[in-house]
C-alpha cells in the first residue's frame, strides 16, 4: 500500500520535477550571464535533444580502397575543380581526381608543386582514372597573407618552393607599387627571398627614384628587357635550379619572359591567343614550367588573388614583417597602428633610419588600402 503511493507520488514528481528543472535551468542562465560565463550557442541548440550528442563526422581514408603496391608518388602541376594533372616520374602526365570533401578534412589539398601520392583503384583497369590519396608534406609554401582561423582556412597558393619572382614594368604599364607590396608581404610572411624583376628597362633610360625606393626593400633585382634580351642572363643564373613562383600583373610581359625562359612554352604574347586546338594556356587554372637550364617555374593565374590581403588592420600592424624584431611588440600601447601614436616604437625605429623608409610606405600602402 505504502509502496504503491510511493509510485503515484513519484509519477506526478517527475512532471513536476520537469518543469521545476526547467525553471532552474532558466534561473541558472541568468545566474551565468551575470558571470558572464553564458553558453552563447542559440537556446534551441543549447536545450535540443538533437544538440546533445555532438556529432562526429567519420573521415574516410581514401587510401583505403586502393593497393598500396599500385600507387604512385608524382609532381603536381595543374590543379582544376575536382582533378589535377599529376607527372609521374617517367615524364608522363596524368589525370588524378580528388573528392573535394575528403581533401578538405584531410587538410591535403593539392596546390601546383605538392608533391602528391595517386593510384588506380583495386582491380582497376589499365586506363582507370587515378585518385589522389595524399599529399605529402610540404618544404615550403607561398601562402595569401589572412585570417588564419578554422572558418576561412588559409589560401596556399604554391607548394614546395624557393623563392617568389615578382615582374614589374617600369613603363607602359607604370610600377605598380599595390602588387608588388602585398607580394613582398606574402613573402615576407613565408620567409621566402622576394626577386624583383623589372621589365622593359628598354623603354626607359634611368630607373626613377620611387621604383629605386621600393627595391632596396627586396631581396635581389634584377634589370630585363625582352626586347632587347638585356638582364636575361642574370635572370637565367637567379633562377637556376631553383622553384619559383612567377608573377606579374597583367601587360607587364610576363608572357614575354616565360616564353624567352622556355622556348618551349609558347605563350601568346599581347593579346588573346588563337585557338591552338587545345587552348591549353587558356583555359587551364595554372602551369608549372621546367627551366630548360634546371629548375622550374610556377605561374598560377590563382596568385592573382594576393591581390586581396584579408589581414585585419590590426594584425597586420603587429606582424608586419621587419617591424618587430624577435617578434616582440615593443609599441606602448597594444592596438598601435604606427601612425602617430604616442609611444610607438616603430616610428621610432624609422625615423632612426633602423626600418627604411620604403618599408614603413609600403605598410601604409596596405594598410590603406584594406580599409
Ligand atoms: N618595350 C618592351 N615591350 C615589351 C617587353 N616585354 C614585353 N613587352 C610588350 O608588352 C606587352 C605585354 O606583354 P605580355 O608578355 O603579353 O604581358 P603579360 O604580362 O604576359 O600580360 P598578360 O598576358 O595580360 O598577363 C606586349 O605587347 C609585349 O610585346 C620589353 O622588354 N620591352
Ligand atoms: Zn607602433
Amino acid at each position: 500500500m505504502n509502496h504503491e503511493l510511493d509510485n503515484d507520488q513519484e509519477e506526478e514528481h517527475s512532471g513536476r520535477s520537469f518543469r521545476r528543472d526547467a525553471r532552474a535551468r532558466r534561473v541558472n542562465t541568468m545566474e551565468m550571464w551575470k558571470r558572464g560565463t553564458l553558453d552563447d550557442r542559440p537556446i534551441k541548440e543549447r536545450w535540443s535533444r538533437e544538440f546533445k550528442k555532438p556529432k562526429i563526422k567519420k573521415i574516410k581514408d581514401p587510401s583505403e580502397k586502393f593497393d598500396a603496391d599500385d600507387s604512385v608518388e608524382g609532381l603536381v602541376v595543374e590543379v582544376h575543380r575536382r582533378t589535377c594533372v599529376v607527372r609521374l616520374p617517367n615524364g608522363d602526365s596524368v589525370n588524378a581526381t580528388y573528392r573535394a570533401a575528403v581533401v578538405y578534412e584531410l587538410k591535403e589539398f593539392p596546390v601546383v608543386g605538392d608533391q602528391v601520392i595517386i593510384a588506380r583503384a583495386k582491380n582497376a583497369e589499365e586506363d582507370a582514372p587515378y585518385s589522389l590519396l595524399r599529399v605529402l608534406p610540404r618544404k615550403s609554401a607561398l601562402v595569401r597573407p589572412g585570417p588564419k582561423d578554422k572558418s576561412r582556412r588559409e589560401l596556399v597558393l604554391a607548394a614546395n618552393i624557393d623563392q617568389v619572382v615578382v615582374v614589374s614594368s617600369v613603363a607602359e604599364p607604370p610600377f605598380n607599387y599595390g602588387f608588388a607590396d602585398r607580394f613582398l608581404l606574402a613573402a615576407n610572411l613565408c620567409n621566402l627571398p622576394l626577386v624583383m624583376v623589372l621589365n622593359k628597362t628598354d623603354l626607359i633610360e634611368e630607373i626613377p627614384q620611387n621604383v629605386k625606393d621600393f627595391i632596396s626593400i627586396v631581396d635581389k633585382f634584377i634589370c630585363v628587357s625582352c626586347k632587347s634580351g638585356k638582364g636575361l642572363d642574370e635572370l637565367r643564373e637567379v633562377l637556376k635550379g631553383k622553384n619559383s613562383v612567377l608573377s606579374g600583373k597583367s601587360g607587364v610581359g610576363k608572357s614575354s619572359l616565360v616564353n624567352a625562359l622556355v622556348p618551349e612554352a609558347q605563350l601568346n604574347v599581347g593579346e588573346v591567343r588563337e585557338l591552338d586546338g587545345k587552348g591549353r594556356h587558356t583555359t587551364t587554372s595554372s602551369s608549372l614550367f621546367d627551366l630548360p637550364f634546371g629548375g622550374r617555374i610556377i605561374d598560377t593565374p590563382g596568385i592573382r588573388e594576393l591581390g586581396v590581403v584579408e589581414m585585419d588592420g590590426h594584425d597586420l600592424a603587429r606582424s608586419f614583417p621587419g617591424f618587430f624584431p624577435g617578434e616582440f611588440f615593443t609599441c606602448k600601447y597594444n592596438d598601435c597602428m604606427h601612425i602617430n601614436e604616442p609611444g610607438c616604437d616603430v616610428l621610432a625605429r624609422v625615423e632612426s633610419g633602423e626600418i627604411p623608409k620604403a618599408r614603413y610606405a609600403s605598410y601604409l600602402r596596405i594598410l590603406d588600402s584594406d580599409e
